[in-house]
């Protein structure tokens, strides 16, 4: 399920979304008062008692910073201000002159507990000083604690790009609305846990069609009284060479929701569980069963002949079985041809390097945005292919240019290991078995697989195997029941 609340703004649309309160007769000052005492309840809680440095920048976000320094001066912590230039718009100047508490005149005799960086926020225009980069360093070295409001001081809003070196952070506190640097590499790996802060704005009004909303769980229903396995659905799996990555992705589809899941061989031999069902007839022939509902090719496929002729009986079935394509399948790409517009469904999940190399099959013009380049590529494949797109990373994009565009806050990173990606597909396909569209179908299943690493990694983060990760997707399930 996505909810709006956490549709995912750039800069212009935040101010957009802003400049709409203002219009409907809000001020600057009201909106600082809202987001600076709604940030200062977070860093009362985690403070608790503990001395807190609030890091002033000349912009609105070093507002911000005041109006929190002095919620938190009332209430009676001991806080001192920090700032390296005065406040530059009348909603900051005004903040300052009402807090009434400490401004420390050299930096480095803020040693207190809490870090609160106000430094700069959506208005980074380019990198900090040395100076500015060297004091948030070392603040941030002596305090135990470190939050960014709004942003960490010195990443790009839009593309989560470093414009100058950040601290980490423990916890970042959004406001008004998510911003892409929140959840897109690199910035995403600096900002600790994140809380939004609701100021106010309806994020909704600003989206289009690349607006992203942050994945949240999905609600499912247990099947019905009169539900069988075929009416849940079927899901067929093609074998390939490495016929393991088959069958890690039929014990994860058997878990996301399908009825009935087996595995096509295409006239090989397979030594599989008895769990599990095999199909040996010819590939052609398998697939014109009319119950098989979703279809998985890529996972362990192999790159040689046997397989492109796979791909492409794959690629060009008439009948629209909604299809995963992952791994092998999408390194094929390129040397079997992708098939003409359709009315076929296509999921791919390409991480980093296989989307580099889709985009080298399919040379699209080199489009250049505001957005992370992981973002445009993203939306250049959906078009050239007319596929939903799972870009899968620590910072997953899901993307159909009709249905939407999602980004997953970062799983484990113990997924990084062989044959996650084969339970991703399966679990997909699950998904598109019971009748999701692919957008949803892909959404579900990218929660699923990181909520079952959660499980498999337990409470202490230990390392899973795929197969371990695969057998936690019914817990997941379970979660969303
Ligand atoms: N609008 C609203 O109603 C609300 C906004 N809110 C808050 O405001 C924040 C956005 O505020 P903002 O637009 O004032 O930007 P902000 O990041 O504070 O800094 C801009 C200043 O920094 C300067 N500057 C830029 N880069 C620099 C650099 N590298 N080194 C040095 N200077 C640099 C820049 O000057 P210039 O680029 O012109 O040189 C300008 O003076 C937003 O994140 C949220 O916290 C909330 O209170 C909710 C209501
Ligand atoms: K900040």
């Amino acid at each position: 399920m996505l909810r709006a609340s956490d549709h995912i703004l750039t800069v212009r649309q935040m101010q957009a979304a802003e400049q709409a309160l203002i219009d409907a007769g809000g001020t600057n000052e009201q909106l600082m008062q809202i987001a600076g005492k709604g940030a200062a309840e977070w860093v009362w809680r985690i403070a608790a008692g503990r001395s807190v440095t609030v890091l002033c920048g000349p912009g609105n976000n070093g507002g911000d910073g005041y109006v929190i320094a002095e919620v938190l001066r009332q209430r009676g912590l001991v806080v001192s201000v920090v700032a390296p230039a005065d406040p530059v718009s009348a909603a900051a100047q005004n903040a300052r002159a009402s807090y009434h508490g400490h401004i420390q005149d050299n930096y480095r005799k803020a040693q207190a507990d809490i870090l609160v960086d106000c430094l700069f926020g959506t208005g980074l225009s380019r990198g900090l000083s040395n100076e500015l980069v060297e004091m948030l360093e070392e603040l941030a070295s002596w305090h135990d604690f470190v939050i960014a409001v709004d942003l960490p001081s010195g990443v790009d809003s839009d593309n989560g790009a470093l414009l100058s070196g950040i601290p980490h952070y423990d916890l970042t506190i959004a406001l008004g609305a998510w911003k892409w640097a929140h959840w897109i590499m690199p910035a995403a790996q600096y900002m600790g846990s994140r809380q939004l802060v609701p100021i106010g704005i309806d994020a909704s009004n600003e989206a289009d069609f690349t607006t992203p909303r942050l994945l949240s769980k999905p609600r499912f229903d247990a099947p019905n009284a009169a539900a069988h396995k075929y009416s849940r659905g079927l899901v067929a799996i093609v074998a390939g060479d490495m016929p393991g990555a088959a069958q890690l992705a039929a014990k994860a589809a058997m878990r996301g929701g399908a009825g009935y899941v087996k595995i096509l061989t295409g006239g090989r031999q397979l030594d599989a569980p008895s769990e599990l069902v095999v199909d040996s007839r010819p590939l052609s022939e398998a697939l014109s069963d009319e119950r098989i509902s979703a279809l998985v090719a890529g996972p362990g496929l192999g790159t040689g002949a046997r397989s492109q002729q796979v791909l492409e009986i794959v690629l060009n079935w008439p009948r629209d079985i909604p299809t995963v394509l992952d791994a092998d399948a999408l390194n094929l790409i390129g040397k079997v041809d992708w098939p003409p517009p359709s009315e076929r469904t296509f999921v791919l999940t390409p991480h980093s390097g296989e989307l580099a190399q889709l985009r080298s099959a399919f040379e699209p013009p080199d489009t250049k945005g505001p957005l992370a380049s992981k973002v445009h590529h993203t939306i250049e494949l959906d078009w050239m292919t007319d596929a939903t797109i799972v870009a899968k990373g620590p910072d997953t994009i899901i993307f159909n240019r009709d249905l939407g565009m999602a980004i997953a806050p970062p799983a484990s990173s113990w997924l990084s290991v062989a044959g996650t990606g084969d339970v991703l597909a399966g679990i997909i396909a699950s998904r598109l078995a019971t009748g999701a569209d692919p957008f949803v179908a892909a959404c579900d299943g990218v929660w699923l697989h990181g909520r079952a690493a959660r499980l498999a990694g337990g409470i202490t983060g230990k390392p899973f195997t795929a197969s371990e990760l695969a057998g936690r997707v019914a817990q997941a399930y379970a979660a969303c029941l």
